[in-house]
């Protein structure tokens, strides 16, 4: 593909990702899969460089763009040689029109990068969300130790002892260590997350929102395999994901549970005053994960913040009711907003009298109200709250 077709390229694509975003449609990454896919002629230095001006604009681009085409002459004022490549050649996008629409440049809608700084990130905070993420493994001291696993190339390490980090795009699921399950791709700020559960052996754990059970696994780990270990999540898609991946992890006997959405209990009534910790890593914005999903911020409205802020108290008085006395609730988001974080927290600590916050110590993170937040910027993590209450004897 000529430089020109490859912005062409972009720009078709990123029409679609505007699209998604008001839609509630595919995220980026799938819609580029499907380009892909539906477009062989384009080799893999095509396919990277096509993908990497779509990200490129997404990031720069604060509101919603109008078109695809603004969104790229957006990304052509800051780097000018991509001027050239508006040349009307065939397959390469029309001349520049001397009035044309630019997007507008930002970190994201205004509404949005409000709510940030209201929730105490700076201005180099927010820049850093858009940074690019780097690849951190777990190692699974089910079947490995940082002694005993060998990798292909050495990895830095981190704030814990089992996490290493390596470049943006390194092909870990190809290593002998990834297909032997001695190794997780696993973000340190979950990682994080995890170690603020602390779950012990011989322990009942339940993992509330378990997904593909990234935590779940860090969990088991954790346990030794000794003691009860619960998955539930609402989306049986992602759930299917979890046992083989567990199996592949050597993590056996995690009992996993469907639950109805506002139903919980139902299913998971028979925990009432059972566990000792249970984990809410609850669904949000996703704030914090800008790095991989930078579309998000296009993606969200303050009608969908709210939702998730109700679900979020929700799934934290789910929570509570199962908990024994001396147990816990850890509470999770990958969001920066305290309307996602410290304020739940507080909510939750407000209406449940008995509980008590119990700030975990982590090696990384700053306190924001009764928790930990993890930024990009200050950790060089995904952005997370983290909380634990206790629940006393
Ligand atoms: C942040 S993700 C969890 C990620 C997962 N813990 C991990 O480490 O990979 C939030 C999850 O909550 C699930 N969820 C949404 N509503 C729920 C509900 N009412 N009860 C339990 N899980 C729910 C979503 O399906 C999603 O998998």
């Amino acid at each position: 593909m000529t430089p020109a077709a490859r912005v062409q390229a972009a720009i078709d694509i990123l029409d679609r990702v505007i699209d998604a975003a008001r839609s509630e449609g595919a995220p980026a990454d799938r819609i580029i899969a499907d380009w892909a896919r539906n477009n062989r002629y384009a080799g893999s230095k095509d396919r990277r460089a096509v993908r990497e001006l779509v990200y490129s604009a997404i990031r720069i681009c604060g509101e919603v763009p109008e078109t695809g085409r603004a969104a790229l002459l957006a990304l052509a004022e800051e780097d000018t040689s991509l001027r050239e490549c508006f040349d009307g050649s065939q397959y390469g996008p029309e001349r520049i029109g001397e009035e044309e629409g630019v997007a507008s440049r930002g970190i994201a809608p205004g509404w949005l990068t409000e709510a940030l700084a209201h929730s105490g990130v700076s201005h180099e905070e927010r820049e850093a969300l858009l940074g690019r993420a780097p690849l951190d493994i777990r190692i699974n001291t089910l079947k490995a130790s940082t002694e005993t696993v060998e990798l292909p190339q050495d990895g830095e390490p981190l704030a814990l002892p089992n996490a290493l980090r390596f470049a943006s795009g390194t092909q870990v699921e190809q290593w002998p260590a990834y297909r032997d399950g001695k190794i997780e791709v696993q973000d340190l700020g979950s990682q994080l997350a995890c170690r603020a559960a602390d779950a012990r052996p011989g322990e009942t754990v339940l993992d509330l929102c378990a997904g593909a059970g990234g935590k779940t696994l860090a969990l088991a780990a954790s346990m030794e395999l000794r003691g009860r270990l619960i998955a539930s999540d609402t989306d049986l898609r992602r759930g299917r994901q979890l046992l083989p991946r567990a199996e592949r992890a050597g993590a056996a006997g995690i009992e996993t549970r469907l639950l109805d959405p506002g139903r919980e209990l139902e299913v998971l009534g028979d925990l009432t005053g059972q566990v000792d910790c249970v984990l809410v890593d609850a669904p949000c914005s996703g704030t914090g994960t800008w790095r991989r999903k930078p579309e998000a911020k296009w993606r969200l409205t303050p009608h969908a913040l709210q939702r998730y802020a109700d679900l979020q108290d929700h799934l934290l008085d789910v929570a509570a009711r199962l908990v024994k006395p001396g147990g816990r609730v850890v509470f999770v988001t990958c969001s920066l907003l305290d309307a996602e974080g410290p304020d739940r927290f507080e909510a939750f600590l407000v209406g449940n009298s008995r509980w008590e916050a119990d700030i975990p110590e982590l090696p990384l993170g700053r306190q924001r109200g009764k928790g930990i937040r993890l930024s990009p910027f200050h950790d060089g993590t995904d952005g997370f709250f983290i909380a634990r209450a206790v629940l006393p004897c």
